[in-house]
């Protein structure tokens, strides 16, 4: 007899298993040193034209960076319910940092219920705009090193991004600076996910996040070891994005698609966990100042490939996105 906790996917849900070939893996060293940078730009120009994702190795970031992040992940979802809610992000106004428990934020709405849990936290500074404003951190005591664990992984990531920025600047042929010159105080949210494995019947109506694109400009994920990431291939099927040690996930959002003309690709991307245990993962978003403008880039506009966007603001652009997928914004009257 069919035993109930075996994982049983609808037809929808299945990715094919394909060579990450597709997902290319980019090795940094020869742009982190300096040797050989467009090379890099090249291989970033590949991967994002085409898969809209890429692996990097060789990345600079100390094991010990990540590691610390995950287990104060860990701890953090172990805390109990009514403390996590109590950090709720629906308290924190328009700067959107704090808890999300499953289902309170639905990235594929009216598809996709997300069983996800989160936690998003930013940059500490003054609330002058959406985005912006104080972190609302849980109690030291309950998890001691968690503020400084986690809020140093972001700076680690901000500063990874910049460096990721300067081969995607060149790879579209622009000034190694012409992202930075954007980026000045730039919204960055870094997320804690917890997706609790599923059992029985699973279909696309909940799984651990929805079919979405990412919003902004890059993001950065570390995976733990367990799998359940899903990529869209250009033939509209899903591809896994298995875990690689010592790797993150790159991939790029809206603002990039906008910015590129299309010529980059803002992928869809999914989270199903039937691995039968619980899965983390911590991806970091940075995008760009919040009035910042995304237009089509003018190299990549021609006669035959017109402008395909109009001119949007990072922080307008993205706040849109949220509203469509937190149901607690829709409440609050514009
Ligand atoms: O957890 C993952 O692997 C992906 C998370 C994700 O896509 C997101 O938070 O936007
Ligand atoms: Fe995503």
């Amino acid at each position: 007899m069919l035993n109930p906790n075996t994982p049983m996917l609808a037809d929808a849900l299945h990715a094919t298993r394909q060579s990450f070939d597709k997902i290319p893996v980019v090795d940094l060293a020869p742009l982190i040193d300096g040797s050989n940078p467009q090379k890099v730009a090249g291989e970033i120009n590949w991967a994002l034209a085409n898969a809209g994702f890429m692996y990097v190795r060789n990345h600079g970031i100390a094991d010990t960076v990540v590691d610390d992040a995950f287990d104060q992940t860990k701890a953090f979802f172990k805390l109990p319910d009514t403390e996590k809610m109590d950090l709720h992000v629906s308290r924190s106004g328009q700067t959107l940092r704090g808890y999300i428990e499953p289902f309170g934020e639905n990235t594929d709405p009216g598809k996709t219920k997300d069983l996800k849990e989160c936690f998003d936290l930013g940059p500490e500074s003054e609330p002058d705009c959406p985005f912006f404003g104080p972190n609302p951190w849980p109690d030291e005591a309950k998890i001691p090193g968690f503020r400084d664990a986690v809020y140093r992984y972001h700076e680690e990531m901000k500063r990874l991004s910049m460096t990721i920025l300067t081969g995607i600047a060149r790879s579209l042929d622009q000034a190694p600076d012409f992202f930075e010159n954007r980026m000045r105080n730039p919204i960055s949210i870094q997320r804690l996910l917890h997706y609790p494995p599923q059992t029985g019947i699973v279909d696309e109506s909940i799984i651990g996040i929805g079919a979405h694109t990412d919003y902004g400009s890059l993001t950065i994920l570390a995976q733990d070891d367990v799998g359940g990431l899903q990529v869209m291939n250009r033939d509209g099927q899903w591809v896994e994005g298995t875990p690689i040690a010592g790797t993150f996930v790159i991939n790029i959002g809206d603002l990039l698609q906008r910015l590129t003309n299309d010529r980059f690709l803002a992928n869809l991307h999914r989270v199903v966990n039937t691995s039968g245990r619980e899965r983390y993962s911590i991806p970091f978003f940075i995008d760009a100042d919040y009035d910042a403008e995304f237009s089509p880039l003018p190299s990549c506009v021609s006669q035959d490939n017109p402008a395909r966007y109009e001119a949007v603001t990072c922080g307008a652009h993205k706040y849109g996105r949220f509203v469509q997928s937190y149901p607690h914004l829709q409440k609050v009257p514009a």
